[in-house]
């Protein structure tokens, strides 16, 4: 069989795009979200809608050139480094002009056989449309209408620096790239477990934010992380729901301990004088479980009911585990960056969310600390049980800069509304590894910022109010104590002393 090379003419044709559309949409490169795939002349030229003109003289003429095999009909490099780069214009683009007017493109086709040949005019005789030299195939209904009107339009060639080439049908409107990456993140934010968390902040700052930092729905363990073996679990061996005086979850009564007087773990010198129920039965509402009133005051942790008590089902000892039960919002403060406020009221001692991020060794933290010691902190130290550790023991930091829950936007008030208390709520046996649940101090009715202080119990450590590196608190309450912490212990200072 002779083969021969034919120089072909390639141009867009104003008619060619609405032709073939189906034929693009099967293409998956319309998947690509760069679009480039699409956007690339160089992509259009490989699909079977580009207008190929040749006629038998010019093939003929043609046919003493180099010959190359036609399954890999290339198109040489010297010629298609004429097409210009992609603009690279938005992701979600839909129209485009192309600036390339003409290019010749050597292309080998192989001269038909003598069936082919029959075949070929079989088909342009009894193709119903045909173009000047192309047999086209209208692809709907008025497209057809207007080809039996012969009103098919034929143009050989165009001038494609000035011809749009269309895609709407194959692209959703046009979305600018901020709405884009926005979408995302919204879609992203519903995949938080309970109930909605909205934003009310501008675009610009949400789109910046969503490109810093992602929601998740529980904690993400650091490579150095290991939690305490599950053999070490234990569960309370009540048979139906808790006795608040015997179960064996709850946390030892030893009377004194507070916020005020407070060391937690002084309990090891004394006896107890029984338990401590965290949760109010007699306040709680039909919906509503809070934590009682004593605990808010105290400084202990809470360990709930976990997956091998002999309680099961719905015990009243299970509320954080439960998760978040109100709807959130995160807005702008104007002056502190964004904050947290809650949509719905919310009631003394109520259970509000945990404080989720990455859980990481101190070690790591110091590394990120000092890597980006100029940043807002995000970092929350899990040593409330720090005078039990022993030697070599790991101390752990939850990092929520990144990766984290909505209370990760929660600002500092030196007069708080809400008080973490840290809660076991798989395995008690773990000291190092709990959770960080934030409680209301008080009833906050809907839209109030909700609010914790950073450092709780180093409310009467103040530097002098000269040190220019005083982070200063615009929280505006009465009793402000006009810095966020006292400077010298900014290192880590939500690290130390929020829980
Ligand atoms: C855990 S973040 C709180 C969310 C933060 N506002 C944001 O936009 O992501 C802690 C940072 O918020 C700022 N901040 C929180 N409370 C503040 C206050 N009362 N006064 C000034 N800045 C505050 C400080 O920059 C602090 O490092």
């Amino acid at each position: 069989m002779l083969t021969s090379l034919t120089n072909i003419v390639i141009s867009f044709q104003n008619n060619t795009t609405s032709m073939h559309q189906d034929h693009v949409h099967a293409q998956p490169g319309n998947l690509d979200p760069t679009r480039k795939r699409l956007l690339s002349p160089f992509t259009s030229l490989k699909r079977k809608s580009i207008e190929i003109e040749s006629d038998e003289n010019e093939k003929d003429s043609l046919s003493d050139t180099t010959a190359v095999s036609s399954e890999n009909k290339k198109f040489p490099k010297s010629n298609l480094k004429n097409f210009p780069a992609p603009s690279s214009p938005p992701a979600t683009s839909t129209t485009f002009h192309s600036k390339a007017v003409k290019h010749h493109v050597n292309v080998v086709i192989p001269s038909p056989t003598a069936r082919q040949q029959k075949d070929l005019s079989s088909l342009k005789t009894e193709a119903p449309f045909q173009g000047l030299s192309t047999v086209l195939y209208p692809v709907d209904e008025e497209e057809k209408r207007q080809a039996a009107l012969r009103r098919y339009h034929h143009a050989r060639s165009v001038d494609t620096s000035v011809v749009p080439l269309i895609i709407s049908s194959l692209n959703p409107p046009h979305v600018p790239p901020t709405q884009l990456v926005l979408q995302s993140f919204r879609r992203k934010i519903q995949m938080l477990d309970g109930p909605g968390v909205t934003f009310a902040v501008d675009d610009e700052k949400l789109a910046y934010l969503s490109t810093t930092f992602e929601f998740i729905n529980d904690y993400m363990l650091g490579e150095s992380v290991t939690p305490v073996d599950e053999a070490f679990n234990s569960g309370c061996s009540c048979v139906g729901p808790c006795d608040p005086a015997t179960c064996g979850c709850l946390v030892d009564d030893y009377g004194d301990i507070t916020e005020d007087n407070g060391d937690a773990n002084s309990e090891d010198e004394q006896e107890p004088i029984g338990k401590i129920n965290p949760y109010d039965r007699k306040r709680s509402t039909a919906e509503k479980m809070v934590l009682s009133p004593e605990f808010l005051k105290k400084r202990q942790r809470i360990y709930e009911c976990n997956f091998r008590c002999s309680c099961k089902g719905n015990c009243w000892n299970k509320i954080v585990q439960h998760g978040r039960q109100i709807r959130l919002e995160i807005f702008d403060t104007g002056n502190r960056g964004f904050g947290l406020r809650s949509l719905d009221p919310v009631v003394t001692g109520q259970f509000i969310d945990r404080y989720l991020g990455e859980v990481i060794t101190e070690a790591d933290a110091d590394l990120r600390e000092a890597a980006d010691s100029k940043n807002k902190s995000y970092l929350f130290s899990l040593d409330f049980n720090q005078a039990n550790f022993e030697e070599g023991d790991k101390l752990y930091i939850v990092d929520g800069q990144k990766f984290g829950s909505p209370t990760r936007f929660m600002n500092h008030s030196c007069n708080p509304n809400c008080k973490i208390i840290p809660v076991s709520t798989t395995n008690p046996a773990d000291d190092h590894l709990y959770h960080l649940a934030f409680f209301a101090l008080r009833e906050i009715p809907a839209g109030t910022e909700l609010t914790f202080d950073y450092n709780p119990t180093g409310a009467a450590e103040k530097v002098a109010s000269d040190d220019p590196t005083i982070v200063p608190c615009l929280c505006g309450e009465k009793v402000c104590r006009g810095q966020l912490w006292p400077n010298a212990r900014q290192k880590g200072q939500l690290r130390r002393d929020s829980a």
